[in-house]
């Protein structure tokens, strides 16, 4: 098992570049089951859970792999011969998104049989939604020894009013109902960047989608699809995680690619807290102030501040100027990085949902345990800023979805490595 181990206090100077966003990745990697022929995707990140999604594609008897050497950002994926819709416990229970499979395997094959993904260490995670917009469609679904077997000759067009806002539940019945017969409409629907750039792709195919990254989704189904080329969208939370680097380290950094119209609420946050933003060619510039000035943050679906940024803006607040209160309203346990942060010296009560952070003058360094990906950079961020040595295991949960972060800040002048642990 690999650790991070660091040495705080550089402030941060220079460029780094973002790489293709996990979660746009994970559900286009899934939508290369929605046609025949070869899939080529481009600027795919080379991360655990991406190779996972290869994985799961590849049980199933499609033909998905990276390229190598100057094309190693490329992945190509076409379905050889008969497919077996089935997603197995093994690969699920690593990666949650697996559970992507799922519509298109029920459109395209008439039949999926998919692990139920079960919780996290961030919260209960439940897939209801995804399987009432599938019933919705005319699935037959039932639950059977800890798996999802869902039915349907032909998926026809249906009314879909989610419950509750969900991103990869928008996503799979999206990837559903493009080849249903009829039409679709998905009210309530997740407007994240990343479920406009599936759609984006899934209409390269041939389908017809309109309304993705607004809440109402309108779908006419088609009989086929075909095979695309398309490059992956930049990262908006690397962006947004290498932004608060930036910040908290004191430094000058110009992320390259991040996407300004993907991180207003991240922009105004790290504004608000004092820091200089500027929209430059290519990417986002974040200067430090002189002194952080504590903010309230609250977590809401896109356009909201993203759950998927509060551990990182925690990190900056605990040593900003002031008190800052922070209430994460997606996920009901994602406050695990707050005891690993207690143990760099960061002043933090929980009150149920809320984490109220005092700022302290100064984090010291210490050995902490990652416990989930975005709790990994959160701790990583920390021991940017903390006196000197910081010791980060259980990496493999930054690997999920960070590519080689501990090279980009190195790059920025950070004092930083990846070690082997012994097991
Ligand atoms: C691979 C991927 O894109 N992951 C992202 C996706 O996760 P994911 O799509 O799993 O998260 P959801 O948007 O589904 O979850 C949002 C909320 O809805 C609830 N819920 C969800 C589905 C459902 O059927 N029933 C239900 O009650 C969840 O418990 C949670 O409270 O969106 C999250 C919220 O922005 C991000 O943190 C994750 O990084
Ligand atoms: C929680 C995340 O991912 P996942 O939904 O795959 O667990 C994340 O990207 O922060």
């Amino acid at each position: 098992m690999d650790k991070i181990v660091m040495k705080g206090g550089t402030a941060l100077h220079g460029e780094v570049e973002v790489s293709g966003a996990k979660n746009a990745a994970l559900p286009i990697l899934a939508s290369a089951l929605l046609a025949d022929g070869t899939n080529t995707f481009r600027n795919v990140p080379d991360l655990a859970d991406v190779a996972t999604m290869l994985e799961v594609l590849r049980t199933m008897g499609c033909e998905a792999a990276r390229l190598t050497g100057k094309k190693a950002d490329t992945c190509e994926i076409s379905i050889a011969g008969d497919i077996t819709p089935e997603a197995p416990y093994e690969l699920v229970k690593t990666m949650r998104a697996s559970v992507l499979v799922l519509g298109p395997l029920v459109a395209r094959f008439g039949r999926a049989r998919v692990s139920m993904p079960g919780g996290c260490a961030i919260g209960a995670r439940p897939i209801d939604q995804h399987l009432k917009g599938l019933k919705a469609l005319g699935a037959d679904i039932h639950l059977t020894e800890g798996y999802v077997e869902a039915r349907a000759k032909q998926l026809k067009g249906g009314m879909v009013n989610f419950d509750v806002i969900t991103v990869t539940g928008t996503e799979n019945v999206m990837m559903a109902a493009v080849l249903a017969k009829g039409r679709t409409v998905m009210e309530n629907c997740a407007r994240e960047p990343e479920v406009e750039e599936l759609a984006r792709v899934l209409n390269k195919m041939g389908a017809k989608v309109e309304g993705a990254g607004t809440s109402v989704i309108t779908i006419e189904g088609v009989e086929s699809l075909n095979p695309v080329d398309h490059a992956i969208l930049p990262d908006r939370i690397e962006a947004g995680t290498l932004l608060v680097a930036a910040a908290i380290s004191g430094g000058n950094v110009l992320v390259k690619h991040a996407r300004p119209e993907h991180l207003d609420a991240v922009m105004d946050k790290l504004r608000e807290a004092g820091c200089t933003l500027t929209v430059e060619d290519g990417g986002i510039r974040c200067k430090a102030p002189r002194t952080l000035k504590s903010v309230n943050i609250t977590t809401t679906e896109h356009p909201g501040f993203p759950t998927d940024m509060q551990a990182q803006l925690m990190a900056l607040m605990t040593v900003s100027h002031g008190t800052s209160v922070i209430s994460e309203n997606i996920f009901e346990n994602r406050f695990m990085h707050v005891p690993e942060l207690h143990r760099l010296g960061a002043d933090i009560t929980i009150q149920g949902h809320t984490a109220v952070v005092k700022g302290v003058k100064a984090l010291s360094g210490a050995p902490v345990m990652a416990t989930d990906l975005r709790a990994s950079a959160s701790l990583i961020l920390a021991g940017l800023r903390a006196d000197g040595h910081t010791e980060v295991s259980r990496v493999y949960h930054l690997d999920r979805g960070y590519e080689r972060l501990e090279r980009k800040l190195r790059g920025l002048g950070a004092d930083i490595r990846r070690v082997k642990e012994r097991a």
